[in-house]
């Protein structure tokens, strides 16, 4: 049976990037709480693309499930010819499979796609209790989906079904129901003790075939666990299609998912025993937390600093002082350039300076490295155009990143747009000693980059105190500063040079306004 281990998350091929992408064959659930709806804001939590294969419309809400309407065989067969005939799917993630003939058409369609991997939530009975799929379905499972899964997640009541009304009360029943239902062909088990009477963790028993693992976790005391069974099982295909080993993608999985109840504690969608929870909770809060002070602001492009590994060794400071410097004389962005550095001291290096950065509430960007800042957890990049393409880091680093490129012709400036990046450095205006055999684009080049560009620019190149001010005199509206190397770090006392280059911007931006 194939799996996706060393499938990567997002492949490169050229300038087009693959997207890790799960199918789920499920329900829809009206109330957005499970089903099909879970899967989707699972795998969107995860950062992973999902298509939907509906096998059944459920009327549901918190307090169960009022009807239910299956979607003909035919009907499935044909959403199942448009995705997969078409579309990039890595893992096939099975929720609610309501009859043995649309049990069948998946299988047909899994014969036709042998490398796809299969993650089987057995759906029987919903959360409230009420049945989604009869017992005629138990013979279809066992002879035929099973023996095609690399994994299936049942929960205690669905074991003890698909094993003929075992008893499963303890931990020990736990691993001999994984290991009979390993029996039945499927590549790995998780059996799910979330319903386990009186234990005091949530135990799940996780059988490969070889060895049993125990996964404890805190049980989480709340009524809105409606829909975990899908997102679990959605959040481990979604972990597949990356790329990680089974083990792995159900302990992140799981993890998951007892945050996502923990930060759902509290919430109230209706007026029913049982509630949904939210998968995007805890993205808010973080967005609403201490990151929102690091989103980009054009503005602060105003003064931005960059360092120079050399220039600090000739003038015997360390990167950390020399950001301090320059932010106590009015830089309002930092990006540290080290380009000699090696990685074990520039992570460490850079830690140190986004304390000071974040501090004083100033971004901190890298230089070429998208390692070096994931790895220190920096507010951005920036590349130029042959280092990492803006596409590849977006999908690195994430929405909420800063990523800068250098541009020094319209071209590169529309493709910086369509490539998601936040900004342009724009240069050389003048000539330098900074940067070897850099191509000076003048004033005239710079106002050719700020016209053609969507996106706020920032100036560099032979800039300090005496010209700042006819670059940004230029006019150009985007223009919202000047980014300098030598004028503040190749001179002794780093604090004057950042206050009068400082000085002369604000000078520039009272006139003009
Ligand atoms: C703000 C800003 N603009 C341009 C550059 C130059 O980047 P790049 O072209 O990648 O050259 P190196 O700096 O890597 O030598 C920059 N660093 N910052
Ligand atoms: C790093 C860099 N990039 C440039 C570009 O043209 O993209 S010019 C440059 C060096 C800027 O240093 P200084 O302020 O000392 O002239
Ligand atoms: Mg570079």
């Amino acid at each position: 049976m194939a799996t996706r281990e060393g499938a990567a998350t997002v492949a490169a091929e050229g300038s087009k990037i693959r997207v890790a992408h799960v199918l789920t064959v499920a329900g829809s659930d009206s109330g957005g709480g499970a089903g099909i709806q879970a899967d989707l804001k699972a795998c969107g939590a995860r950062g992973v693309y999902c298509s939907t294969v509906i096998t059944a419309l459920t009327a549901q809400n918190t307090a169960g499930v009022q009807g239910v309407n299956m979607v003909s065989e035919e009907f499935v067969a044909e959403q199942l010819k448009s995705v997969l005939s078409d579309m990039h799917v890595d893992v096939v993630k099975t929720g609610m499979l309501p009859s043995v003939g649309i049990v069948k058409v998946l299988l047909h369609s899994l014969n036709e796609f042998p490398h796809l991997a299969l993650v089987v939530d057995p759906v029987m009975v919903s959360t409230s209790g009420d049945v989604l799929a009869g017992p005629s379905i138990l013979e279809v499972f066992r002879e035929e989906l099973l023996p095609r899964a690399d994994i299936v997640t049942p929960n205690l009541r669905e074991a003890s079904t698909l094993l003929g009304g075992k008893q499963i009360e303890t931990v020990a029943d736990m691993h001999e129901a994984a290991k009979l239902l390993h029996d039945m062909g499927p590549r790995n088990v998780l059996v799910k003790g979330g319903d386990l009477p009186g234990s005091f963790d949530a135990v799940d028993v996780f059988f490969d075939g070889e060895e049993f693992y125990e996964l404890r976790s805190a049980r989480v005391r709340t009524h809105n666990t409606h829909g975990t069974g899908c997102t679990l099982a959605s959040c481990i295909a979604a972990e597949l299609a990356k790329g990680s080993p089974t083990l792995s993608a159900v302990k992140v999985a799981k993890r998951f998912v007892e945050t996502a109840l923990d930060y759902s504690k509290e919430i109230v969608v209706g007026d029913g025993p049982q509630g949904p929870f939210d998968h995007f909770l805890m993205l808010k809060r973080e967005m609403q937390g201490s990151r929102k002070h690091w989103i980009f602001e054009p503005s602060r492009l105003f003064l931005y600093a960059v360092t120079d590994s050399v220039m600090n060794k000739n003038w015997d400071r360390s990167i950390t002082d020399a950001v301090k410097a320059a932010i106590e004389g009015g830089a309002t962005i930092v990006q540290l350039r080290e380009k000699e550095a090696e990685t074990g001291y520039f992570i460490e290096a850079a830690k140190s300076c986004l304390e000071v950065c974040r501090s004083h509430g100033v971004s901190l960007l890298i230089n070429d490295r998208v390692d070096v800042a994931l790895a220190c957890d920096a507010d951005g990049v920036h590349v130029g155009q042959s280092d990492m393409p803006v596409r590849v880091a977006r999908a690195l680093l994430g929405p909420d990143k800063i990523i800068g490129v250098s541009c020094k012709t319209p071209e590169q400036a529309h493709r910086a747009w369509t490539d998601g990046a936040d900004y342009i450095g724009c240069g050389g205006v003048y000539p330098t000693n900074t940067k070897a055999n850099n191509k000076t684009i003048g004033l005239d080049g710079l106002k050719a980059v700020c016209l053609a560009s969507k996106l706020p620019v920032v100036a560099i190149g032979g800039i300090g105190p005496s010209n700042a001010g006819a670059v940004m005199e230029i006019g150009a509206p985007n223009l919202k500063g000047v980014a300098v190397v030598s004028a503040l770090f190749d001179r002794e006392c780093i604090v004057e040079e950042a206050r009068k280059l400082r000085a002369t911007l604000d000078k520039g931006k009272t006139s003009n306004s």
